[in-house]
Protein backbone atom coordinates (compact mmCIF):
# COMPACT_ATOMS: atom_id res chain seq x y z
CA UNK A 1 0.00 0.00 0.00
CA UNK A 2 1.40 3.60 -0.70
CA UNK A 3 1.48 5.80 2.04
CA UNK A 4 -0.27 8.97 1.70
CA UNK A 5 2.35 12.26 1.89
CA UNK A 6 0.30 14.87 3.91
CA UNK A 7 0.29 18.48 1.55
CA UNK A 8 2.35 20.81 2.51
CA UNK A 9 1.22 23.84 5.48
CA UNK A 10 1.86 27.15 4.98
CA UNK A 11 1.31 29.42 8.31
CA UNK A 12 1.34 33.50 8.36
CA UNK A 13 3.06 34.96 11.52
CA UNK A 14 3.52 38.88 12.50
CA UNK A 15 6.40 40.79 13.32
CA UNK A 16 5.89 42.54 17.15
CA UNK A 17 6.50 46.12 18.66
CA UNK A 18 6.98 46.50 22.28
CA UNK A 19 4.68 49.53 22.95
CA UNK A 20 5.88 49.64 26.92
CA UNK A 21 9.45 47.29 27.70
CA UNK A 22 10.49 48.42 31.03
CA UNK A 23 13.72 46.49 31.58
CA UNK A 24 15.32 45.42 35.20
CA UNK A 25 18.68 44.43 36.14
CA UNK A 26 20.13 41.46 34.87
CA UNK A 27 19.55 37.75 36.42
CA UNK A 28 22.24 34.94 37.18
CA UNK A 29 21.20 33.34 34.03
CA UNK A 30 22.17 36.82 31.97
CA UNK A 31 18.69 37.58 31.19
CA UNK A 32 17.16 40.64 32.26
CA UNK A 33 13.41 41.32 34.25
CA UNK A 34 11.02 42.07 31.48
CA UNK A 35 7.46 44.10 31.83
CA UNK A 36 6.42 44.44 27.78
CA UNK A 37 3.81 44.98 26.52
CA UNK A 38 3.71 43.27 22.83
CA UNK A 39 1.65 44.35 19.99
CA UNK A 40 1.43 41.71 17.04
CA UNK A 41 1.53 44.04 13.55
CA UNK A 42 0.64 43.40 10.09
CA UNK A 43 4.04 42.65 8.33
CA UNK A 44 4.01 39.00 8.48
CA UNK A 45 6.59 36.38 7.35
CA UNK A 46 5.30 33.16 5.92
CA UNK A 47 6.80 30.00 6.75
CA UNK A 48 5.88 26.53 4.52
CA UNK A 49 6.83 22.92 6.10
CA UNK A 50 6.57 19.77 4.33
CA UNK A 51 7.21 16.26 4.38
CA UNK A 52 10.69 16.03 2.36
CA UNK A 53 13.50 13.26 1.51
CA UNK A 54 16.05 16.52 2.00
CA UNK A 55 15.40 17.91 4.89
CA UNK A 56 16.96 22.02 5.74
CA UNK A 57 15.72 25.40 5.78
CA UNK A 58 15.37 27.94 3.05
CA UNK A 59 15.10 31.80 3.32
CA UNK A 60 13.81 34.47 0.85
CA UNK A 61 12.85 37.88 0.44
CA UNK A 62 13.85 40.62 3.25
CA UNK A 63 17.13 40.00 4.45
CA UNK A 64 17.14 36.43 3.69
CA UNK A 65 21.50 36.15 3.14
CA UNK A 66 21.85 37.43 7.18
CA UNK A 67 19.54 34.70 7.95
CA UNK A 68 21.66 31.19 9.13
CA UNK A 69 20.27 27.96 6.75
CA UNK A 70 21.78 25.67 9.40
CA UNK A 71 21.30 24.38 12.85
CA UNK A 72 21.15 27.91 14.05
CA UNK A 73 18.38 29.22 12.61
CA UNK A 74 15.30 29.53 14.75
CA UNK A 75 13.04 27.83 12.68
CA UNK A 76 15.32 24.81 12.60
CA UNK A 77 15.60 24.55 16.38
CA UNK A 78 11.91 24.42 16.21
CA UNK A 79 11.60 21.27 14.12
CA UNK A 80 14.42 19.92 15.97
CA UNK A 81 12.78 20.33 19.42
CA UNK A 82 8.89 19.35 18.59
CA UNK A 83 10.41 16.30 16.60
CA UNK A 84 12.27 15.43 20.32
CA UNK A 85 8.90 15.80 22.22
CA UNK A 86 6.66 14.14 20.44
CA UNK A 87 8.75 11.33 19.95
CA UNK A 88 10.12 11.40 16.85
CA UNK A 89 13.90 11.59 15.39
CA UNK A 90 15.11 15.15 16.06
CA UNK A 91 18.30 14.12 13.83
CA UNK A 92 15.92 13.13 10.78
CA UNK A 93 13.11 14.96 11.11
CA UNK A 94 12.32 14.44 7.19
CA UNK A 95 10.76 18.10 6.91
CA UNK A 96 11.76 20.52 4.74
CA UNK A 97 11.09 24.52 6.48
CA UNK A 98 11.10 27.41 3.30
CA UNK A 99 10.71 30.97 4.85
CA UNK A 100 9.50 33.88 2.99
CA UNK A 101 11.00 37.59 4.99
CA UNK A 102 9.24 40.39 4.96
CA UNK A 103 10.69 41.05 8.93
CA UNK A 104 13.66 42.59 8.80
CA UNK A 105 16.43 40.88 10.56
CA UNK A 106 17.98 41.55 13.74
CA UNK A 107 15.63 44.56 13.40
CA UNK A 108 13.86 44.20 16.93
CA UNK A 109 10.76 43.10 15.68
CA UNK A 110 11.57 39.21 16.72
CA UNK A 111 11.33 38.26 13.01
CA UNK A 112 13.40 35.04 13.90
CA UNK A 113 10.86 34.11 17.02
CA UNK A 114 8.43 34.49 14.70
CA UNK A 115 9.31 32.22 12.27
CA UNK A 116 10.14 29.37 15.15
CA UNK A 117 6.71 29.82 16.46
CA UNK A 118 5.50 29.52 12.55
CA UNK A 119 7.31 25.98 12.49
CA UNK A 120 5.46 24.84 15.74
CA UNK A 121 2.44 25.75 14.29
CA UNK A 122 3.06 24.11 10.94
CA UNK A 123 4.27 20.87 12.25
CA UNK A 124 1.42 20.27 14.97
CA UNK A 125 -0.64 20.71 11.74
CA UNK A 126 1.74 18.63 9.18
CA UNK A 127 2.12 15.63 11.74
CA UNK A 128 -1.50 16.05 13.31
CA UNK A 129 -0.39 16.68 16.44
CA UNK A 130 -2.93 17.03 19.46
CA UNK A 131 -1.29 19.59 21.03
CA UNK A 132 -2.99 22.69 22.61
CA UNK A 133 -1.52 26.41 21.80
CA UNK A 134 -0.35 26.65 25.80
CA UNK A 135 1.92 23.25 25.38
CA UNK A 136 3.38 24.90 22.30
CA UNK A 137 3.86 27.86 23.99
CA UNK A 138 5.63 26.00 26.89
CA UNK A 139 8.17 24.95 24.18
CA UNK A 140 8.41 27.95 22.23
CA UNK A 141 9.71 29.58 25.54
CA UNK A 142 12.07 27.84 25.70
CA UNK A 143 13.36 28.60 21.76
CA UNK A 144 13.73 32.42 23.09
CA UNK A 145 12.08 35.11 25.39
CA UNK A 146 9.88 36.37 22.43
CA UNK A 147 8.64 33.05 20.76
CA UNK A 148 5.37 32.17 22.94
CA UNK A 149 4.07 36.09 21.96
CA UNK A 150 3.89 35.06 18.22
CA UNK A 151 2.31 32.16 18.88
CA UNK A 152 -0.56 34.34 20.42
CA UNK A 153 0.02 37.43 18.50
CA UNK A 154 -2.63 40.62 19.48
CA UNK A 155 -1.46 42.38 22.16
CA UNK A 156 -0.45 40.53 25.36
CA UNK A 157 1.37 41.43 28.92
CA UNK A 158 4.85 40.01 28.72
CA UNK A 159 6.82 39.11 31.67
CA UNK A 160 9.88 36.99 33.41
CA UNK A 161 11.77 37.30 30.29
CA UNK A 162 9.16 38.16 28.29
CA UNK A 163 7.84 34.53 27.67
CA UNK A 164 5.18 34.64 30.17
CA UNK A 165 2.38 36.22 27.87
CA UNK A 166 -1.15 37.60 29.49
CA UNK A 167 -3.54 38.67 26.84
CA UNK A 168 -4.66 42.13 25.95
CA UNK A 169 -8.29 43.13 25.59
CA UNK A 170 -9.20 45.65 22.97
CA UNK A 171 -11.09 46.09 20.09
CA UNK A 172 -9.05 48.96 18.65
CA UNK A 173 -6.65 49.06 15.66
CA UNK A 174 -3.88 51.21 15.95
CA UNK A 175 -1.70 52.25 12.20
CA UNK A 176 1.86 52.21 12.46
CA UNK A 177 5.22 53.52 10.23
CA UNK A 178 7.89 50.98 10.22
CA UNK A 179 11.33 52.47 9.34
CA UNK A 180 13.75 49.38 9.02
CA UNK A 181 17.69 50.64 9.18
CA UNK A 182 20.70 50.18 6.64
CA UNK A 183 22.03 46.89 8.71
CA UNK A 184 20.50 45.55 12.23
CA UNK A 185 21.37 45.52 15.71
CA UNK A 186 22.27 42.30 18.00
CA UNK A 187 19.83 42.25 20.78
CA UNK A 188 22.77 41.05 23.49
CA UNK A 189 24.86 43.75 22.59
CA UNK A 190 21.98 45.90 23.35
CA UNK A 191 21.09 44.44 26.63
CA UNK A 192 24.95 44.50 27.33
CA UNK A 193 24.95 48.55 26.36
CA UNK A 194 21.94 49.25 28.55
CA UNK A 195 23.75 47.80 31.63
CA UNK A 196 27.09 49.87 30.82
CA UNK A 197 24.62 52.97 30.34
CA UNK A 198 23.16 51.93 33.90
CA UNK A 199 26.67 51.66 35.57
CA UNK A 200 27.58 54.69 34.36
CA UNK A 201 24.58 56.85 34.88
CA UNK A 202 20.73 56.90 34.57
CA UNK A 203 19.52 56.84 31.64
CA UNK A 204 15.63 57.04 31.13
CA UNK A 205 13.36 54.55 32.40
CA UNK A 206 9.69 54.11 31.01
CA UNK A 207 6.66 54.51 33.36
CA UNK A 208 4.26 52.70 35.25
CA UNK A 209 2.51 49.76 32.74
CA UNK A 210 -0.70 50.18 34.37
CA UNK A 211 -1.14 53.74 32.47
CA UNK A 212 -0.30 52.29 29.04
CA UNK A 213 -2.99 49.44 29.51
CA UNK A 214 -5.43 52.84 30.15
CA UNK A 215 -4.55 54.24 26.76
CA UNK A 216 -4.35 50.99 25.11
CA UNK A 217 -8.28 50.62 26.20
CA UNK A 218 -9.15 54.38 25.44
CA UNK A 219 -8.92 53.29 21.68
CA UNK A 220 -7.11 57.10 21.35
CA UNK A 221 -3.86 57.19 19.39
CA UNK A 222 -3.08 60.27 20.66
CA UNK A 223 -3.27 59.30 24.44
CA UNK A 224 -1.79 56.01 23.80
CA UNK A 225 1.30 58.46 21.90
CA UNK A 226 1.97 59.59 24.92
CA UNK A 227 2.57 57.03 26.84
CA UNK A 228 4.80 54.66 24.67
CA UNK A 229 8.37 53.96 26.08
CA UNK A 230 11.19 51.59 25.87
CA UNK A 231 14.00 51.38 28.43
CA UNK A 232 16.25 49.67 25.06
CA UNK A 233 15.97 52.78 23.34
CA UNK A 234 18.96 54.71 24.71
CA UNK A 235 21.20 51.78 24.41
CA UNK A 236 19.92 51.19 20.97
CA UNK A 237 19.91 54.89 20.04
CA UNK A 238 23.66 54.81 21.73
CA UNK A 239 25.10 52.48 19.48
CA UNK A 240 23.57 53.77 16.58
CA UNK A 241 23.04 57.45 16.42
CA UNK A 242 21.75 57.87 13.33
CA UNK A 243 18.45 56.48 14.90
CA UNK A 244 17.96 60.03 16.50
CA UNK A 245 17.24 61.62 13.28
CA UNK A 246 15.24 59.12 11.70
CA UNK A 247 12.82 59.51 15.14
CA UNK A 248 12.96 63.13 14.69
CA UNK A 249 11.86 62.17 11.03
CA UNK A 250 8.62 60.52 11.75
CA UNK A 251 7.49 63.04 14.12
CA UNK A 252 8.36 65.56 11.67
CA UNK A 253 6.38 63.93 9.24
CA UNK A 254 3.11 63.64 10.97
CA UNK A 255 3.39 60.76 13.55
CA UNK A 256 2.14 60.96 16.96
CA UNK A 257 5.17 59.47 18.69
CA UNK A 258 8.34 57.61 17.39
CA UNK A 259 10.14 54.79 19.48
CA UNK A 260 12.93 52.01 18.41
CA UNK A 261 11.16 48.77 18.46
CA UNK A 262 12.39 46.10 20.98
CA UNK A 263 16.53 46.39 21.07
CA UNK A 264 16.49 48.26 17.50
CA UNK A 265 17.18 49.87 14.99
CA UNK A 266 13.55 49.31 13.25
CA UNK A 267 11.81 52.36 14.68
CA UNK A 268 7.88 52.62 15.10
CA UNK A 269 5.91 55.40 14.22
CA UNK A 270 1.82 55.85 15.94
CA UNK A 271 0.03 57.65 13.69
CA UNK A 272 -3.46 59.11 13.98
CA UNK A 273 -4.98 57.26 10.84
CA UNK A 274 -4.51 54.77 7.92
CA UNK A 275 -4.59 57.75 5.49
CA UNK A 276 -1.96 59.78 8.27
CA UNK A 277 0.43 56.84 7.90
CA UNK A 278 0.66 56.53 4.38
CA UNK A 279 1.47 60.04 4.22
CA UNK A 280 3.98 59.86 6.70
CA UNK A 281 5.72 56.80 5.17
CA UNK A 282 5.88 58.51 2.25
CA UNK A 283 7.79 61.51 3.39
CA UNK A 284 9.94 59.51 5.89
CA UNK A 285 11.07 58.01 2.86
CA UNK A 286 11.77 60.34 1.37
CA UNK A 287 13.98 62.14 4.06
CA UNK A 288 16.66 59.29 3.52
CA UNK A 289 17.27 58.33 7.33
CA UNK A 290 16.55 54.87 7.00
CA UNK A 291 16.66 51.76 4.26
CA UNK A 292 13.15 50.93 3.73
CA UNK A 293 9.60 52.62 5.23
CA UNK A 294 6.35 50.52 5.52
CA UNK A 295 3.00 50.53 6.56
CA UNK A 296 1.37 48.57 9.31
CA UNK A 297 -1.37 48.39 11.23
CA UNK A 298 -2.06 45.89 14.92
CA UNK A 299 -3.14 44.04 16.50
CA UNK A 300 -3.30 41.10 14.47
CA UNK A 301 -3.50 37.43 15.32
CA UNK A 302 -0.30 35.11 16.17
CA UNK A 303 0.60 32.83 13.79
CA UNK A 304 -2.04 30.45 11.98
CA UNK A 305 -2.16 28.31 9.24
CA UNK A 306 -3.44 29.92 5.83
CA UNK A 307 -5.09 28.30 3.09
CA UNK A 308 -3.42 28.75 -0.42
CA UNK A 309 -6.54 30.92 -1.61
CA UNK A 310 -6.15 33.22 0.83
CA UNK A 311 -3.60 36.19 -0.79
CA UNK A 312 -0.91 37.71 0.89
CA UNK A 313 -1.70 41.37 2.38
CA UNK A 314 0.90 43.41 1.25
CA UNK A 315 1.91 46.77 2.97
CA UNK A 316 2.67 49.26 0.19
CA UNK A 317 6.43 49.80 1.16
CA UNK A 318 8.71 53.02 -0.28
CA UNK A 319 12.58 52.43 -0.64
CA UNK A 320 14.10 56.08 0.53
C1 LIG B 1 14.44 42.74 23.25
C2 LIG B 1 13.22 41.94 22.91
C3 LIG B 1 11.98 42.69 23.41
O1 LIG B 1 10.79 42.05 23.04
O2 LIG B 1 13.00 41.75 21.53
P1 LIG B 1 13.93 41.93 20.19
O3 LIG B 1 14.33 43.35 20.15
O4 LIG B 1 15.10 41.00 20.28
O5 LIG B 1 13.03 41.57 19.04
C4 LIG B 1 13.27 40.55 23.58
O6 LIG B 1 13.36 40.69 24.97
C5 LIG B 1 14.36 39.65 23.09
O7 LIG B 1 13.83 38.38 22.98
P2 LIG B 1 14.60 37.24 22.13
O8 LIG B 1 15.21 37.85 20.90
O9 LIG B 1 13.66 36.08 21.97
O10 LIG B 1 15.73 36.91 23.14
P3 LIG B 1 16.53 35.55 23.37
O11 LIG B 1 16.91 34.97 22.05
O12 LIG B 1 15.79 34.69 24.35
O13 LIG B 1 17.83 36.14 24.10
C6 LIG B 1 18.89 36.72 23.41
C7 LIG B 1 19.74 37.49 24.39
O14 LIG B 1 19.09 38.75 24.72
C8 LIG B 1 19.30 39.08 26.07
N1 LIG B 1 18.00 39.10 26.79
C9 LIG B 1 16.87 38.69 26.17
C10 LIG B 1 15.64 38.73 26.84
C11 LIG B 1 15.64 39.21 28.18
N2 LIG B 1 14.51 39.26 28.89
N3 LIG B 1 16.78 39.63 28.76
C12 LIG B 1 17.96 39.59 28.07
O15 LIG B 1 18.99 39.99 28.63
C13 LIG B 1 20.23 38.02 26.64
O16 LIG B 1 21.54 38.48 26.46
C14 LIG B 1 19.94 36.82 25.73
O17 LIG B 1 21.03 35.92 25.68
N1 LIG C 1 14.54 32.33 10.95
C1 LIG C 1 15.33 33.37 11.28
N2 LIG C 1 15.01 34.60 10.84
C2 LIG C 1 15.79 35.66 11.20
N3 LIG C 1 16.91 35.59 11.92
C3 LIG C 1 17.27 34.38 12.37
C4 LIG C 1 16.50 33.22 12.07
N4 LIG C 1 17.10 32.19 12.66
C5 LIG C 1 18.18 32.66 13.29
N5 LIG C 1 18.30 33.99 13.11
C6 LIG C 1 19.38 34.85 13.69
O1 LIG C 1 18.81 35.54 14.80
C7 LIG C 1 19.30 36.88 14.89
C8 LIG C 1 18.16 37.76 15.42
O2 LIG C 1 17.22 37.90 14.43
P1 LIG C 1 15.73 38.45 14.56
O3 LIG C 1 14.88 37.51 15.32
O4 LIG C 1 15.31 38.78 13.17
O5 LIG C 1 15.92 39.83 15.31
P2 LIG C 1 15.53 40.46 16.70
O6 LIG C 1 16.01 39.53 17.79
O7 LIG C 1 16.24 41.77 16.70
O8 LIG C 1 14.06 40.65 16.72
C9 LIG C 1 19.75 37.25 13.47
O9 LIG C 1 20.98 37.91 13.52
C10 LIG C 1 19.88 35.93 12.72
O10 LIG C 1 21.23 35.64 12.42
Amino acid sequence: MLAVVPPPVTVRVPAKVNLHLAVGDVRPDGYHDLVTIFQALSLVDEVTVAVADEPGVEVHGEGADQVPTGASNLAWRAVRLLAAHVGKDPDDPKVRVVIRKAIPVAGGMAGGSADAAATLVGLSSLWRLEISRDELAELAGKLGADVPFALYGATALGTGRGERIVPVLGRHQFHWVLAFDRRGLSTPDVFDELDRLRAEGDPPRVGAVEAVLEGLSSGDPRQLALLLGNDLQAAAVSLRPNLRRTLRAGVDAGALAGIVSGSGPTTAFLCEDGDTAVRVAAELAGAGVCRTVRVAHGPVPGARVVTTEEPKPIPPEVHA
